[in-house]
């Protein structure tokens, strides 16, 4: 093939599928940087987090969504609002479906949710490094089976499988189009966002049990400060909570684990701002901050 002649695609991609599917996991193995925050536990993706893939041929937009669900709460409503809105702006759709679970109705609904819109929808089957071969053959006919897919791919993110070939089939589905982005960027969400990211994942770290959803973060300022270590970055973040018990929970006894989510979180964003940080941490409740509006709206949402 005479590769001068192949158009230049670039454009939107997006995973969705029931939570823990693998998106974020996917995402990051992809993109090969930490910028979505993963956990083992269902829902924790908030943001739509976008990484950029330069290939000499292509570019892709890698936007991460939160995982579609039934809603419960004004928060789960405008997550969904928020993935609906992703998906119909992007090019193609990565369904990701776990190899190692039987297809379910969360699969079938979602599928048929994507089925109307413009962009192409590729089957992701995740976790391949899960099953064996027969089952994996299993969940590919049964994928098949499922919908009018544009590819199939079967994927690893963990033993980094498929990549490749994944990045391949979905920038194969990208209109042709000029770059869209500058070659040195891998991500436009906002720092704050990411820094608010990693206070969230540092304070969640070992009561997620306790605290499944109810921690948000929100970072009020970043300002730059000269010590006599030299420059150094002085970022402000509030952690949310709804309950004075949860408080409790995260501050610990006589404030230990709050030092130690400070210092876990501090080391986190030095490395993302590659500068000294200082790290202000407050914890307050929000009461019930899921199911009302103005906290909602001051969170991000
Ligand atoms: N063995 C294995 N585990 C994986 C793989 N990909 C993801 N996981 C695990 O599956 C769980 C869910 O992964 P996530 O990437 O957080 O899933 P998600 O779809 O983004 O989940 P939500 O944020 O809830 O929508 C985590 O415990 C991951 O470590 C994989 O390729 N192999």
């Amino acid at each position: 093939m005479d590769e001068t002649s192949a158009p230049y695609r670039a454009g939107f991609a997006c995973f969705v599928g029931r939570p823990n599917a693998g998106k974020s996991t996917l995402t990051n193995a992809i993109i090969g940087s930490k910028i979505a925050i993963t956990s083992n536990r269902p829902q924790t993706t908030r943001h739509v987090v976008r990484g950029i893939l330069h290939r000499p041929d292509s570019q892709l937009i890698l936007v991460d969504t939160p995982g579609f669900h039934r809603p419960r709460t004004l928060l789960g409503e405008r997550l969904n609002d928020q993935v609906r809105q992703t998906w119909s702006e992007v090019d193609v759709i990565g369904l990701c479906i776990p190899a190692d679970e039987k297809l379910g109705p969360g699969d079938r609904f979602i599928s048929r949710e994507i089925a109307g819109l413009k962009a192409k929808v590729v089957a992701v089957v995740t976790k391949t490094d899960l099953v064996n071969r027969a089952t994996l053959v299993r969940q590919l006919t049964a994928v098949n089976e499922m919908g009018d897919f544009a590819d199939i791919v079967p994927v690893s993110a963990v033993a980094g499988e498929q990549l490749d070939t994944l990045v391949e089939v979905l920038s194969s589905h990208l209109p042709e189009s000029p770059q869209l982005y500058p070659d040195d960027m891998i991500s436009d969400e906002p720092e704050r966002v990411m820094i608010a990211e990693l206070v969230r994942e540092a304070a969640l770290e070992g009561v997620r049990e306790e605290l499944p959803h109810s921690i948000a973060v929100l970072i009020e300022d970043i300002q730059d400060e000269e010590t006599e270590d030299g420059p150094r970055k002085k970022v402000f973040a509030e952690i949310y909570v709804e309950r004075s018990s949860q408080k409790a929970i995260v501050i610990g006894k006589g404030g230990a684990r709050l030092r130690v989510v400070g210092t876990r979180a501090r080391k986190e964003i030095a490395k993302l701002l590659g500068a000294r940080v200082y790290l202000d941490l407050h914890v307050r409740v929000a009461k019930d901050w899921q199911r009302n509006p103005k906290y909602l709206q001051r969170l991000g949402f």
